[in-house]
């Protein structure tokens, strides 16, 4: 099959390399020069645990081709995936014009029967927005070419995205025309063999599932954070409460972690958009509402700990942090909670010294230019030297070299032996004993809750 893919980011460079590894010719499409000319000479611009090979190994082979050339990819395929972003719009809205430019592209170019596969997350009614800009140009250009409009979701997940692309929980295609279903089930057919993972809906059902499905992770972590919260005041251990409801199987044990709120390019995102399509049918997302709310609260948890043990002036301080990307396995900051963090240690006086494995080059691009300038944030180059002469050590990203570090190296390393623990890695108890200052995300550490969260709780 010839495939061509627009968009050559997370989405769109996994797709490509993926197809591309199961045999179909598959050329990207990006307007972004730079990219393109860096993946031809085998230079990522992201990192995905496993890509590298996969891309590098199929552009040698001739299965995989680069180009900014929407056209000239055109020339030998009839099945488009589009892969572009869909960022917020001021009023939370998914922005849709990235994904409108591509569609009168194809409209200008298209030549034969051609299918063009939504894979950008995208609200519902978007089919249809593509199908009416690909016909306003064909109609301009006085000519008649079939077209189908399917979508087809994208679930993976960044840091396993090869992973949850060659085996995927499930493939959703919403597609109302029995040719372009033909194809598609067709092309995933090598994704198939084992078992049939290909779920076939209306397109507007298929475009509705694949916020439902994000809406609905992103409330499993903010109700796990909303419980988490409510332990901290009680003295009670939300990890023994995660694991006694996880081996429940209708709750079960995935997504339910707590910590310092999510972040990335989907789930902020995708339930603001899912919010602001409610409201645009007048319609009030009363738990949507609250998982957005408890999320952006949650993102400062981990501040709220650090004055409740320092104060509210911070200067003269000086914090550690470990892990900037908004998850391990990949160095995307987008919505990072490390960003909300940092913001705050920053304005309340701190200076602070952070170590990533993979973000630092993403962090030097995206934080304000300013903070490293005045010396308020150094990225240190490894992990150890992040915690030099601090006063605190605070854990945003649970990469694996975090999880079970020398504490006593640790303890030597910083002035003062406290730690911040925002992705609750560590036993309390074994800190303790350490002789750490240890509070975690609804540990119970706050027995007996301050005298203002016990007015809160009394209302
Ligand atoms: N990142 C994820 O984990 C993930 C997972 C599932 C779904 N999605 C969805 O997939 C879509 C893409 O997300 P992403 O994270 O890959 O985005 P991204 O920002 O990493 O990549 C988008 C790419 O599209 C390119 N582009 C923009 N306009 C273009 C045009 N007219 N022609 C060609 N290329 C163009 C950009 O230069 C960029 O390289 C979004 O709708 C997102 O919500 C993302
Ligand atoms: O129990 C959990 C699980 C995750 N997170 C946080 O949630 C965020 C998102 O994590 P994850 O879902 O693993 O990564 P994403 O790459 O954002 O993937 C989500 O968003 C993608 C884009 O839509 C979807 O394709 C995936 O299915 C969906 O999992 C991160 O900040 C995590 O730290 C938690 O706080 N607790």
């Amino acid at each position: 099959m010839n495939i061509t893919v627009i968009g050559t980011g997370y989405v769109g460079l996994v797709t490509g390399a993926c197809f591309a590894e199961m045999g179909s010719n598959v050329t990207c499409v990006d307007v972004d020069a730079a990219k393109i000319e860096g993946l031809k000479q085998g230079i990522l611009p992201i990192y995905e645990p496993g890509l590298e090979p996969i891309v590098v190994n199929n552009y040698k082979e001739g299965r995989l081709r680069f180009t900014t050339s929407l056209p000239e990819a055109m020339a030998d395929s009839n099945l488009y995936f589009i892969a572009v972003g869909t960022p917020p719009g001021e009023d939370g809205s998914a922005d849709l014009q990235y994904v409108l430019a591509v569609a009168r592209e194809i409209g200008q170019h298209l030549k034969a029967y051609s299918i063009i596969v939504d894979k950008s997350t995208v609200p519902v009614g978007t089919a249809e927005k593509v199908q009416a800009a690909i016909q306003r140009e064909l109609d301009a250009r006085g000519v008649h070419i079939p077209f189908d409009v399917v979508s087809n979701p994208e679930f993976l997940k960044e840091g396993a995205a090869v992973e949850d692309f060659m085996r995927p929980d499930r493939i959703i295609v919403g597609a109302e025309a029995e040719r372009a279903r033909e194809v598609m089930r067709n092309l995933y057919a090598p994704f198939n063999r084992n078992r049939e993972r290909t779920l076939f809906m209306g397109v507007r059902e298929a475009e509705m599932t694949k916020y439902a499905a994000n809406a609905m992770l992103a409330t499993k972590i903010s109700f796990m954070n909303e419980i988490a919260n409510l332990c901290d005041l009680m003295g009670v251990d939300v990890e023994s409460v995660r694991e006694g409801i996880g081996s429940d199987a209708r709750i079960g044990y995935s997504f339910i972690y707590p910590g310092c709120g999510y972040g990335g390019s989907c789930f902020p995102k995708d339930v603001k958009a899912l919010i602001r399509t409610a409201a645009e049918h007048g319609f009030d997302t009363q738990v949507l509402n609250a998982v957005e709310a408890r999320n952006n609260q949650q993102k400062t948890v981990l501040f709220d700990k650090i004055t409740r043990h320092f104060g509210a002036d911070l200067s003269g301080l000086h914090f550690g942090v470990w892990g900037l990307a908004f998850k391990p396995g990949t160095d995307d900051m987008r919505e990072a909670s490390s960003v909300v963090l940092l913001e705050a240690l920053i304005a309340a006086g701190a200076t602070v010294k952070a170590y990533d494995p993979v973000a630092r080059e993403a962090a030097r691009a995206t934080l304000p230019a300013d903070w490293f300038a005045s010396g308020r944030l150094v990225l240190t180059e490894h992990q150890y030297d992040a915690l030099k002469d601090v006063d605190a050590m605070v854990l945003v990203t649970e990469w694996k070299p975090f999880r079970h570090p020398d504490f006593e190296a640790m303890k030597r390393l910083m002035k003062q032996p406290v730690i911040f623990d925002g992705r609750n890695q560590y036993d309390p108890k074994q800190l303790q004993a350490l002789g750490f200052r240890y509070a975690g995300i609804g540990r119970g550490e706050h027995q007996p809750a301050t005298r203002a969260e016990l007015k809160i709780v009394a209302g």
